[in-house]
């Protein structure tokens, strides 16, 4: 039996089945039962090879190396994450947003940060910290709508999933960037509850050519806890400022948190690295020092 295969990208996968878009058409697919017998499940954002029978049976035949993927929420190959952090209510925790940032760092995925309520509070110690980073950096307001077309700009040609603690006013933020979110993110999460045991699912929406936003409804934030630990010897290229310094250090083996002649520590007295910054490395380094490699996934 003659079949057509075509190339596409698993938009939202419910109850067993995968929805995988393909020049713009949406196939309903099932996987291969070889992947559940190797343990392995398609995540939305996969990119994969579908297989068209002629009775209309589409099933996924192959998952395509995934550029990188988190696991809560199961998602993969995102170009960026969008971490959103309020200046109050609840108020910002540097040391998160640092561990949020080092695990996209890690995983190859571009780290950026929106600083959202600012109507209610001055962001500038905030934007201090980061400002000088070269992480890109947005203050918005949904209330007034400050900083939002910013964001659309940023999402634009791109895959990108929103983080942040409960409350920081993503789903704010999300619908209005597009009304289709108001559903999702609201009525539906609502509806499933947001316990630990509820069926979640996450699925991306269309936002544009190439534009996709994940739709999380459920997560608050990806975990950086324990799946995203960062390795000891790794952490240090997860603070992309502290790179110009990296191979000026007296010692080969530096680590950065208390050696002389260590240029990194140089530059946090200078001012030019933020301690606020250097404060978050020495909390995960030693967090993380003294864990083996099987104590980490
Ligand atoms: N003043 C002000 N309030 C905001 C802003 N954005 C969100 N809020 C309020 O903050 C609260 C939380 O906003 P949400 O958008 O539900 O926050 P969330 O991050 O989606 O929260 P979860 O769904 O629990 O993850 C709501 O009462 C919003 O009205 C803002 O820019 N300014
Ligand atoms: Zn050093």
């Amino acid at each position: 039996m003659s079949m057509d295969k075509i190339n596409g990208t698993i938009v939202k996968g419910i109850g067993g089945f995968y929805y995988v878009e393909a020049a713009d058409t949406l196939y309903e697919c099932k996987a291969r039962g070889v992947f559940r017998k190797n343990k392995v499940t398609p995540f939305v954002g996969d990119h994969v090879t579908v297989s068209l029978e002629k009775d209309g049976t589409c099933t996924i035949e192959e998952i395509l190396l995934r550029k990188n993927s988190l696991v809560r929420p199961p998602v993969a190959n995102i170009d960026q994450l969008i971490i959103v952090v309020s200046i109050c209510d609840p108020s910002p925790s540097t040391l998160i947003i640092d561990k949020t940032i080092a695990a996209a760092e890690d995983k190859g995925i571009e780290p950026v940060i929106v600083i959202s309520k600012s109507d209610l509070k001055d962001c500038q110690w905030l934007i201090d910290i980061y400002q000088t980073t070269g992480i890109p950096l947005l203050t918005i307001s949904s209330a007034t709508g400050e900083g939002v077309e910013e964001v659309v700009k940023l999402l634009d040609g791109k895959i990108s999933a929103f983080t942040g603690n409960s409350g920081v006013g993503k789903s704010s933020l999300l619908n209005r960037i597009d009304s289709r979110f108001h559903l999702q993110t609201g009525e539906i999460s609502q509806k499933l509850g947001r316990g630990r045991h509820t069926t979640r699912q996450v699925e991306f929406l269309k936002l544009g050519e190439n534009t996709y936003v994940a739709d999380t409804p459920g997560f608050s934030s990806i975990s950086v806890e324990r799946y995203d630990l960062v390795k000891k010897e790794n952490l240090q290229y997860c603070f992309r400022e502290f790179e110009p310094y990296l191979n000026q250090c007296k010692f080969v083996s530096c680590s950065h948190t208390c050696e002389k002649g260590c240029a990194v520590l140089k530059a946090v007295e200078e001012g030019v690295i933020s301690k606020s910054r250097h404060e978050s490395y020495l909390a995960m380094y030693n967090e993380v020092k003294d864990l083996k490699e099987w104590n980490m996934k």
